[in-house]
Formats: structure tokens, sequence, C-alpha cells
């Protein structure tokens, strides 16, 4: 974690690099998902044709090396995190390492601060008559929530107040394996049913896969949050059940179906009627702390004009956010745990040192290299030097039936960029290893990450037009590892012998490769830093503009030789 002095009061003028040059081009290429793993049939990168990725590799180790991208290295409580999209590219725009949401959280819980804050305060005051309902990801996978902070979470608030509770569960799949949603619910009805024992009316009322209800980002598709207020506001849903187990145990025998798209269910009683509907006077907790995928719907709960969908109710509640997921717009208003503030980002210094930039990316990655790159902030810190251009993702479909994405689309934006001299920097995110690999279809995943390779070389080749320079790195590993595996590093099989896929992220290192013929011939990496991650790539995105770095960042990656 840095140690660094702050940099409060500190000038936004940056030092002159002494040997690196300014006015180059520099291309910075984010391949979402990609780390390095052994050959393996497991391994989608290795297993696709990546003829542009693999010659970057041979300039190992002076212009190809790895880096971390999980763990403490990028903020997460331990090593046992895998990286994510947030933290990852957090990292890699802010460098430095900051504690992240889940472990801002858990500090919260563990000392009790969460129960003394403006934010649990104000919620209190609806559990004299209201319900509290908990919403969020049912899972442990540490991305957007963790199951023991729920747990911790339920028994506080417990202890603090709440008789009426109901939990409104999204089902993972995704950062855990598929089918684990019938133990989590199993865990999680026996919380509850310890909490009936003392009195407390606690209940699930309302639930569905997070790729289908509520869980959309970036204002993909908003009919995904509709499903979601409909069944947790509204207590509408097609499918009605008893209780939570039955529902995630029933929806699940359709054979094609999945936890991440699990339809939207209500659990009803007796004579049919909801459970827990959100009614005026309740109480409304989203206990994700990650911000994305909770921003939407924190939209549709907290803001009194709204149009993206017929509300049909909007009742008047006490609303707060695990934590604040969206800090220019203030949304939620209130909330139980401060998020981490991320200053001074390279994107901040930059524009302040005159630096153009242009970032581009799908929609289901925009934010991650515009609001995540920029330490969770949105818009530009200089319109007059900036521009940020999203292309539509395809909706409606799942990843491996389009495993192409708009990679291509991607490239080409990037190359007209790079070509137009009208930018310094010029930013993308390409999208197919994660997205593609969360789908856990191997196949698919492979024909992405060729689409991924050429899209790259489109982008170098633009750079090598130019005389610039490039940086092609990732943000957490995914698509090079597909199987569940035992502590010996073999796959995982089920009772019938086939291997456990894998649709997560992974603790596998991420490459990071330099180069491009504007890059002064000396340059190479450090050998001195073996334990470097992604907060170390900003320093070193900076040398290569031709500016010395913050002294508050992470070392840079690279130095220069005489040659
Ligand atoms: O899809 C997401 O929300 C996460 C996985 O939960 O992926 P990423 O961090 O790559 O955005
Ligand atoms: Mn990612
Ligand atoms: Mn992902």
């Amino acid at each position: 974690m840095a140690t660094r002095p702050p940099a409060e009061g500190k000038p936004w003028e940056l030092a002159a690099h002494p040997r690196l040059a300014k006015g180059k081009v520099v291309g910075v290429v984010v391949l979402d998902g990609w780390g390095e793993a052994p050959p393996d049939p497991f391994n989608c990168i290795h297993a696709a044709d990546t003829p542009t990725l693999d010659a970057l590799k041979k300039a190992a180790p002076e212009r190809w090396r790895l880096i971390k991208a999980h763990g403490t290295a990028v903020g997460l409580p331990t090593d046992d995190d895998m990286g994510n999209s947030e933290v990852g590219h957090n990292a890699l725009g802010a460098g430095q390492i900051y504690a992240q949401g889940a472990k801002l959280v858990d500090l919260a819980l563990a000392s009790g601060k969460i129960y003394e804050g403006e934010g649990f305060k104000y919620i209190r005051e609806s559990f004299g008559s209201g319900t509290l309902h908990l919403i969020g990801l049912l899972s442990d996978g540490g991305v957007h929530s963790r199951f023991d902070q729920l747990q911790l979470l339920l028994k506080g608030a417990s202890e603090h107040g709440a008789r009426r509770i109901r939990v409104h569960v999204l089902t993972d799949g995704r950062d855990v394996l598929d089918g684990s949603s019938v133990r989590f619910v199993e865990m999680l009805e026996e919380d509850l049913a310890r909490l009936r024992d003392k009195g407390v009316d606690a209940r699930v009322a309302s639930g569905g896969g997070r790729m289908y209800v509520t869980m959309d980002r970036y204002e993909n598709d908003w009919q995904v949050v509709k499903r979601g207020w409909d069944a947790h506001v509204l207590g509408e849903a097609p499918h009605k059940f008893k209780n939570a187990l039955e529902a995630v145990k029933k929806l699940r025998e359709d054979p094609k179906a999945n936890d991440q798209y699990l339809p939207p269910f209500v659990i009803v009683d007796e004579s049919g009627k909801p459970v827990g509907q959100i009614q005026d006077g309740d109480a409304v907790v989203t206990f994700n702390f990650r911000a994305d995928r909770m921003v939407m719907l924190a939209k549709a709960l907290e803001y009194e004009n709204f149009d993206k969908f017929d509300r049909v109710r909007f009742p008047k509640i006490r609303y707060a956010g695990m934590l604040q997921y969206d800090g220019e717009l203030k949304l939620p208003s209130h909330y139980l745990v401060a998020p981490p503030e991320i200053e001074r980002t390279s994107g901040e210094y930059l524009a302040h040192n005159g630096i153009r930039i242009y970032a581009c990316s799908e929609t289901v990655k925009f934010g991650h290299v515009t609001f995540f790159w920029n330490g969770n902030r949105s818009g530009y810190f200089n319109p007059s030097l900036e521009k940020y251009e999203e292309i539509p993702s395809d909706i409606g479909i799942p990843f491996n039936v389009q495993p192409k994405m708009k990679a291509l689309e991607i490239a080409q934006k990037a190359r007209d960029a790079i070509l137009s001299r009208k930018f310094d920097q010029v930013r993308v995110n390409i999208a197919n290893g994660d997205m593609v690999g969360h789908t856990g279809d191997i196949e698919a995943t492979i024909v992405g990450c060729k689409a991924a390779d050429e899209a790259v070389k489109i982008i170098l080749d633009a750079i090598e037009q130019v005389g610039g320079i490039f940086v092609l790195t990732a943000d957490h590993g995914n698509a090079e590892d597909m199987a569940k595996r035992d502590k010996s590093g073999k796959p995982l099989r089920d009772k019938d012998g086939k291997v456990q896929t894998l649709t997560s992220h992974t603790l596998n290192p991420v490459p990071i490769a330099i180069g491009g013929p504007g890059l002064a011939p000396g340059v190479r990496f450090r050998t001195d830093l073996p334990n470097a991650g992604l907060a170390n790539v900003a320093a070193t995105v900076m040398n290569l503009h031709g500016f010395e770095a913050p002294d508050h960042y992470e070392p840079t990656l690279v130095e220069v030789v005489d040659k």
C-alpha cells in the first residue's frame, strides 16, 4: 500500500523526463480479462491464434513482462481475491494503490463503525414501522459483494433495531461457479431462520439472475433494471414461489438455466400475496460495494424524476447504498461506508499538462476506460483536451453468440484517432477476453481472443505510421483459464466427468508490453520490481509522454539505458 508522502497542495505541473521526449502519440490498450497462464486446453488465449501478441512476447524481458493484477497489489482485502475491472482500471489510471470498497466495508463491519455512520442512522429511522430491504448480489466472489458481509449486516441491523427484514437476491454464476446459487440461498435461509428464532421477521422476498435482473451497467439495457424493479419493489414477476430455495432449484431445472440469467421471481404467501414489496416508509440498502452495476438501480430508487421505465409506483423510502456509487452525481445521497477517495489520477495530471486524450470502448466497458480509469469520476477533466467515445454494445444476446463483439470497431476508432494526430494519448479497452470468458463457452472465447488480437494489430499499425509508442496490458485474468482446478492445478470434474467451467476472473498476472517506433532505443523494463502491479503502469505511461511521474505514484516500470 502506498506510503509515499501525500500529494495535497502539490503542483499539478509534471517535470520533464530527463531522457524521454515529449510529443509522441501513446496508444494505451487494455485487454479486458487477459491473464497469463501455462499452455493448456482451457487456456483460450493460448488456444487462439494471436500472432500479434505472440510477437510482442518475444521482446521479453526488455519490453514484455508480467505484472500483478489481483489481491493486495490492487487494494483488495487479501491475495486470495481475484482482480476485477473496477480495481484494475482504478490502479491503472491512478498510479496509486487504494484500499478498495471490499476492504473498506470489511473494516467498517469489523469495527462496528458502519452502525454509527450517517447512512445507517438515516435508514434506522424506518425500523420502527417499516421493513428493511437488502438488495444485492448473492456471492462470495468479492467483485461486487460478499456473502459474509451480507451475513454481518443482517445480524448487525437486527441488533440495531430492524424487526422486519426482506432480502432480494441476485444470483451470480459469474464470479462464482454456476449452480452455486442453491448453496448460497441455503446458507442465507439458515441465517434468516436464526433471525426468526430471535423474533425478527426475516425472509427472502424476490430475486433473479444478475445479468437478466437488476444488475445492468452503463445504461446498456434498462429493461434489466425494470425486471428487478418489478420483482423487488412491485412484487411482480412471471415466477412465484413459496420460498427462495424452491425458486432457484425449480428455475435451474430448465436445462438451459444458468445462475447469471435466472428469470425474475417473487416469493408469495399462502394466499399468493408477495411477502416483501417495497412500501412507503421502508428502508432499502443495496449491499453491493461496487458501483457500476448498482448505479442504475440507485437512480430508480432515488430520483424523483425518472423516465427510463415506468416505475408504476415510487415508494417514499429511506435508501442507502453500501457505498456511494457515483461521487460526481452524489448517488446515492446516503451510504453506509465512505468510498475510497481516489485522487490525482494520471488522467487529471496529464490534462493539467496539456496532454490530449481520446478514450474509447464499447458500452459494456466504456466506463472502465473513463469512469474507473479516472478514479470513479464521471466526465472530462478538460473538455477541450479530451474526447471519450462509446460504441454501442450488442444487446439482448449473450456474448458467446457474437464473440467478436465490437473489437474491430473500437480498433478502427482508435486508428482514426491516432492517425488524426489530434490526440497525444489514445486509450481503449477491448472486452472480448472478459465478456466472452464469463460465458464459460470455450469455443466462443477462442474466437473472441483472436478478434482481440486482430484489433490490437490495427492499433499497433497506426502507431507505427505516426512514429508513436504503445503500451499494451490487461486489467485482470479471465480467458486464460476456463477450468476450475484443484490445488495441484488439475481441472476439477463434476459427477458426470465433465470439467467444471470457470466463468470468473482469476488470480493470474497480466502481461504488459511496450514498443513502437517512437520508443527511445534504450527504454526497457527495470529488473528491480519483480512484484510490480497495475498501479505501476501510470508512472510508466507518464514517462512515455515525456514526463516524470509524481513521487507519490508507484514507481515506473521503465528505465533508459545507453544503447
Ligand atoms: O461483469 C462484471 O461485473 C465483472 C464480474 O462480476 O467483470 P469486470 O470486473 O471485468 O467488469
Ligand atoms: Mn475487466
Ligand atoms: Mn469481468
